[in-house]
C-alpha cells in the first residue's frame, strides 16, 4: 500500500552504501552468494517492557513492486565518485534493470508481542539482494512498529474507552502521517482523523471540528445549532473556545433542538484546562439535562502518562483524541532496529556463522539462522527461546540468558509452544495470505492479555525471559573467543 503515495518505482529508498556495496559484490563475484540476515531491536521503546511488530504489511507491497524502472536506472548511471567518474559500470545498470528478488523471508506477523534481540525478519538469499533490503525493511518496521508500541500503551490506559487518532498535522510528513495512522489503529486506536488513512487501509475515520468553526460565528450559540442542523448525524461539540463550562451549556442547548429533529447530541469535547474537572462538572451538567449517552471526548497534548493521571482523578472521559504524542513517538522518537548478517554460504564448506563483536555487549549480534519459539503454560506465554533451524532439538530445550549464563531454563518436549516466524516469502514468491488490518489489530489485544502483567506496567517493568538455546549460546560464545582471538567465522558442526 505504501507504493499507493507515491507513483513511482520505490528501489532507490534506500542508502547509497547499500548499492555501492552491492556493485561491490556484483563485482567480486559474490552477488550470488547466499546469506542470512537478521532484523531485530536491542531495547524496547519508552522504557517499556514489550513491543510490537509492525510494518510487514509494508514490507511485502515493498518487495512485491521492486524493480529498477528506467528513471531509476538512468539516475543512477549518472552518480559519480570523488574524483568527479561515474560510480557504476554501465553493465551493473543492465544487471539491475533484470534484478527480480529471489529471496526467502521469514517473519513474525504483524500484531505480535516481541522482544529484544529476537528476529522480527529472517532474509536468506543472494547477499546483493539481501543487503538492497536492509534499509528500507527497516525503515518500514522500525517506525510502524514504534508508533503500534505507543498506541498499545494508550489502550492499557484507556480500557474500553475509545481512542482516536488525532495526529496527522503534526505527523513526520505525509507517509509519516499515513502510516501511523495504520500502525495506531493496529495499537488499538479505534479511529483516526486521517481520510486517506481511512481509503487505503480501511481504518474508520471519525472527527468534530475545530475553534475556527466556533470563531466564524457571532456567538458559540450559533456556531453549534448550525452545525448540529447540517449535520446532525455527527455532532461532536467543542465546548472549550470561550469557557469549558458555558460550552457545556450551549451544547446542552443545541442537543435539546436536535432531539426535536429526532437526532441525538453525540458528543461534547474539551481541548484546554483542568480535563479532570472539567470532565466531572460537563458529566453532572449532561446527565442532570438528560443526555446521559452523550460522550466526553478530551483531547490537547495528551499521551499515557497524562491519560493515567486523568483516570487516577477520577475524569469522565468517554473518548480519548491523541496526535502529537502518539504519532511522532514524542518521548522517543525512533525505535533501534537494526539487521545483521548471520550467515553466508560458502560453495563447499556449507554455512558460515557470522557474528559482529562489540565493546558492549548488547551489542555483539547472535550467529545462525534464527528462530523464536514461545513456549506457554496453558494459555500464558512464559518464555522466548531463540535458537538456529539447523539444530534438531530433541528432548527437553535448555535456553541460557545471553548476558549472564549462570541464568537458564529447561522445558520438556511436551511443553506447548509456537515458534514465531513464518514463510512469507520463498525465493521470491508470497507464500503468506496476509490478515486484515482489523484481525492484526485484534490479535495486539489477544497476545498482550497472554503476557505476565507486570511487563505492561510503565515504572520498572518485568523482563521477560529471553534465552538463547544453549548449543547456540555455546557457538556464540565460540565465535566471540574465537573472533577476539583470530578471525571472524566457525562453521557449525553438522
Ligand atoms: N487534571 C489534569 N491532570 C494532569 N494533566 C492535565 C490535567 N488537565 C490537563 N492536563 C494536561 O496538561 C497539559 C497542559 O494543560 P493546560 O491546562 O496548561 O493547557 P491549556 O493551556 O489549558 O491549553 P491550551 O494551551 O491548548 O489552551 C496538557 O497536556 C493536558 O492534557
Ligand atoms: O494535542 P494533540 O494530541 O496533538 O491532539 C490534536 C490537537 O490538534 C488540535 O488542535 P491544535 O493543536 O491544532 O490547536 P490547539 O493547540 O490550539 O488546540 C486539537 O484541538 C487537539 O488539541
Ligand atoms: O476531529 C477532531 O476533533 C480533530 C482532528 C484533528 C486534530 N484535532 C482534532
Amino acid at each position: 500500500m505504501i507504493n499507493q503515495l507515491y507513483d513511482t518505482s520505490l528501489s532507490l529508498l534506500t542508502d547509497l552504501y547499500q548499492l555501492t556495496m552491492a556493485y561491490g559484490y556484483w563485482k567480486s563475484g559474490k552477488a550470488e552468494q547466499e546469506a542470512v540476515f537478521n532484523l531485530y531491536f536491542r531495547k524496547h521503546p519508552f522504557q517499556g517492557g514489550f513491543t510490537i511488530a509492525c510494518g510487514l504489511n509494508s514490507v511485502i507491497d515493498y518487495i512485491r513492486e521492486y524493480r529498477f524502472n528506467e528513471e531509476d536506472l538512468a539516475y543512477v548511471g549518472t552518480m559519480t565518485g570523488s574524483d568527479g567518474k561515474r560510480l557504476f559500470d554501465p553493465a551493473f545498470l543492465e544487471y539491475l534493470r533484470k534484478l527480480e528478488l529471489k529471496c526467502s523471508i521469514d517473519a513474525t506477523p504483524e500484531g505480535t508481542v516481541v522482544f529484544p534481540n529476537q528476529p522480527l525478519l529472517r532474509v536468506q538469499g543472494p547477499i546483493l539482494q539481501c543487503q538492497l533490503l536492509e534499509t528500507p525493511l527497516l525503515n518500514l518496521v522500525n517506525f510502524q512498529s514504534l508508533i503500534a508500541t505507543k498506541a498499545a500503551r494508550m489502550r492499557q490506559v484507556a480500557g474500553d474507552d475509545t481512542l482516536l487518532e488525532f495526529g496527522l498535522r503534526r505527523a513526520q510528513g505525509p507517509d509519516g502521517g499515513v502510516t501511523a495512522s495504520r500502525a495506531a489503529y493496529i495499537g488499538g486506536f479505534d479511529a483516526t482523523s486521517n481520510i486517506l488513512a481511512g481509503k487505503v487501509y480501511g481504518i474508520p475515520v471519525k472527527g468534530t471540528h475545530a475553534h475556527s468553526w466556533v470563531m466564524s460565528f457571532d456567538t458559540e450559540q450559533e456556531a453549534f445549532d448550525t452545525y448540529a442542523a447540517h449535520l446532525p448525524n455527527n455532532v461532536t461539540l467543542l465546548v472549550d473556545t470561550y469557557d469549558s463550562l458555558a460550552g457545556v451549556q450551549h451544547a446542552i442547548e443545541t442537543g435539546k433542538k436536535l432531539r426535536e429533529r429526532g437526532y441525538e447530541l453525540g458528543g461534547i469535547r474539551l481541548d484546554s484546562g483542568d480535563l479532570a474537572y472539567l470532565s466531572i462538572e460537563a458529566r453532572k451538567m449532561l446527565d442532570a439535562a438528560g443526555f446521559q449517552n452523550t460522550s466526553i471526548v478530551a483531547s490537547n497534548d495528551l499521551d499515557e502518562h497524562i491519560m493515567a493521571s486523568l483516570k487516577n482523578q477520577g475524569a469522565r472521559i468517554d473518548v480519548w483524541g491523541v496526535g502529537t504524542k502518539l504519532v511522532t513517538a514524542y518521548d522517543q522518537p525512533a525505535l533501534g532496529g537494526v539487521y545483521k548478517l548471520a550467515a553466508i554460504r560458502n560453495e563447499n564448506a556449507g554455512w558460515s556463522y557470522k557474528l559482529k563483536l562489540s565493546e558492549q555487549a548488547i551489542k555483539v549480534s547472535t550467529p545462525g539462522i534464527q528462530q523464536v519459539r514461545r513456549f506457554r503454560d496453558g494459555k500464558d506465554f512464559v518464555s522466548d527461546m531463540i535458537f538456529d533451524i539447523g539444530t534438531p532439538l530433541v528432548g527437553k530445550s535448555t535456553m541460557v540468558d545471553p548476558y549472564d549464563f549462570t541464568r537458564n531454563r529447561s522445558f520438556p518436549e511436551t511443553q506447548h509452544y509456537e515458534d514465531l516466524l513464518v514463510p512469507v516469502f520463498a525465493d521470491g514468491e508470497l507464500i503468506y495470505s496476509l490478515p486484515s488490518i482489523h484481525d492484526t489489530r485484534k490479535r495486539v489485544q489477544d497476545q498482550l492479555a497472554h503476557f505476565h502483567k507486570g511487563i505492561k506496567r510503565f515504572v520498572n517493568p518485568h523482563t521477560y525471559p529471553v534465552g538463547l538455546e544453549k548449543s547456540l549460546f555455546d557457538l556464540k560464545t565460540e565465535l566471540i573467543m574465537k573472533f577476539r582471538n583470530q578471525g571472524p567465522e566457525v562453521t557449525p558442526e553438522p
